[in-house]
């Protein structure tokens, strides 16, 4: 069992400080490959949400980095970058041992990104300019980008260094203020990061970070009167809480990424790239034990083709090693928590008194351990009106359908409340762009599961998402206000 590394923060970060929660409490963050208590971590109240709040906006105010000049604040920004990179060993093992995500993917795919997604907005901030509207001679419109305000930022545990630099980067790199809530299941990281923005320069105030429980520091954040803009990733349901909260106080800005049910959709004519999209899937399916948004849990196969693919794709599940998440072996850990567990165990039992075929995996794994690992699992011939086909299982499970034409696979992939992403693969770059643009997500990859990169912005049809993107220059959008000045000219 690997250790956290020393001097691990577990205080709320508020006004350049690492600080207690106002009334002392704490929560327990439990270790995921073992069941126990990891260590405990601030629990901060309203009070505590709102004097971080309260900080941040008068950081704001005093325009200390609000209005930075934007080359001055990248040269900043790049200096985080690179602390980050510098500390990225050790993000990389806080993340690890507090989620469980295998080491190897901490270190050699989240960190690089976090790094490059830091940079990649400092670099923008000072290349991203107003406009002059096209008046007559008697007017003068400017219409210009200011920064937002306080943002709030409520995060999810699944990529916790990840997603907080979609969201963390573009905000500051527009002057924003920040505060944060971590994932109670996976604080750790994000409290480590806070320190080196501010070794960095970013000045005190700026980014704050309040751990602690979503029905009380999270739903603070969301229902207080002095934050302009709340961007949240988790799971559909507290998604809509926050358009709620929003109602309830000042109107925010609520920007949601929720869950998925992406469909992967193989046609018959891809010939001899089974092998190849059977490795491709099954990396869809397992990467972070199935706890991904995008994860392709549900592929569509043309029926003449289903029975070798799905052979394939078992040959394939077999390269999903599990083992204790720090060991630079493993490519699957174990799952966030207990109820996770239960619920991935659940829907396997389901499927299976449903009539569905488990082809591979299906158990779970190390019970002796306390961890809450299992089997990377493949369900075969899985009734599309099934939970399995429908719902979000956030496990390493994927569920195999067959459809007959390109127009049934296009329903199917539809027939879901969710629209995040989904592949196709056709040798048919014809049949492929038809189904592309027929399916209703925020991200249709074609001949190669895939998220785009931090060029591309992110974000979901239906109840995947709402009022923005993560990630592109579009996630400007959010985190800036426009303003026009109308000059009359005399
Ligand atoms: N889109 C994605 O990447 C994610 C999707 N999910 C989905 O959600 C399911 C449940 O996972 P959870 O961790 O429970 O997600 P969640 O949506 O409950 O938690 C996400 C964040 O919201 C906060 N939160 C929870 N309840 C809140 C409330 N009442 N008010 C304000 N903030 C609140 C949490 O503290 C956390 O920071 C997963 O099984 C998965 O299906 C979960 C995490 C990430
Ligand atoms: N796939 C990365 C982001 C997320 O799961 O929310």
């Amino acid at each position: 069992m690997s250790s956290l590394p020393p001097g691990t923060h577990t205080q709320a970060f508020i006004d350049g400080a690492f600080v207690a929660a106002e009334n002392g409490a704490l929560f327990d963050d439990l270790d995921p490959a073992t069941g126990r208590l990891l260590v405990r971590v601030a629990a901060c109240s309203p009070a505590d949400v709102d004097t971080a709040v309260k900080a941040a906006r008068a950081a704001f105010r005093s325009g200390v980095w609000s209005r930075m000049e934007p080359r001055a604040r990248k040269k900043i920004l790049l200096r985080f970058a690179d602390l980050v990179e510098a500390n990225g060993k050790e993000i990389a093992l806080l993340d690890s041992i507090d989620a469980g995500k295998p080491i190897s993917d901490c270190e050699n795919l989240d960190l690089p990104d976090v790094v490059n997604n830091i940079r990649w907005y400092a670099e923008a901030i000072d290349k991203v300019f107003g406009k002059i509207s096209p008046t007559g001679d008697g007017n003068l419109g400017l219409v210009t980008r200011e920064p937002v305000g306080v943002v709030g930022m409520v995060l999810p545990w699944n990529f916790p260094a990840g997603t907080l630099s979609w969201k963390i980067s573009p905000a500051l790199a527009a002057g924003n203020s920040i505060v944060v809530k971590p994932a109670e299941l996976a604080p750790l990281s994000t409290l480590k990061i806070a320190e080196l923005a501010l070794e960095a320069g970013i000045p005190a105030g700026v980014f704050n970070v309040v751990p602690g429980l979503g029905h009380v520091a999270g739903k603070a954040l969301g229902l207080h009167a002095d934050v302009d803009v709340i961007s949240f990733t988790g799971s559909t349901e507290i998604g809509r809480q926050f358009l709620r909260y929003s109602a309830d106080s000042n109107l925010k800005k609520v920007v949601l990424e929720c869950g998925g049910k992406s469909p992967q959709i193989v046609m018959a004519d891809v010939g001899g790239a089974l092998d190849a999209i059977a490795e491709n899937l099954a990396g869809a399916a397992f990467w972070n034990m199935g706890q991904n948004c995008t994860c392709g849990s549900r592929i569509l196969v043309q029926s003449s083709i289903k029975d070798a693919f799905v052979a394939k794709l078992v040959e394939a599940a077999r390269g999903w090693v599990v083992g204790p998440p720090t060991d630079p072996a493993s490519k699957l850990g174990p799952l966030i928590e207990a109820s996770a567990l239960e619920r991935v165990v659940g829907a396997i039992e389901q499927a299976k008194a449903q009539g569905s075929r488990v082809v591979a995996g299906g158990n779970r794994l190390f019970p002796e351990s306390g961890g809450w690992f299992v089997e990377p699992t493949i369900i075969d011939d899985v009734d599309p009106a099934s939970a399995l086909a429908r719902d979000e299982i956030f496990g390493p499970v994927v569920a195999v359908l067959g459809f007959e034409s390109e127009e049934e696979a296009v329903r199917l992939a539809n027939d879901t409340a969710y629209g995040l992403a989904a592949t196709v693969f056709s040798n048919d770059i014809n049949v492929a762009m038809r189904m592309a643009r027929s399916i209703q997500a925020g991200t249709v990859a074609v001949n190669g599961y895939g998220e785009g990169d931090i060029t591309t912005p992110f974000g979901g049809y239906k109840t995947s998402g709402f009022g923005g993107y993560d990630k592109g220059i579009e996630a400007f959008d959010q985190y800036t206000q426009l303003k026009t000045i109308w000059v009359t000219l005399a």
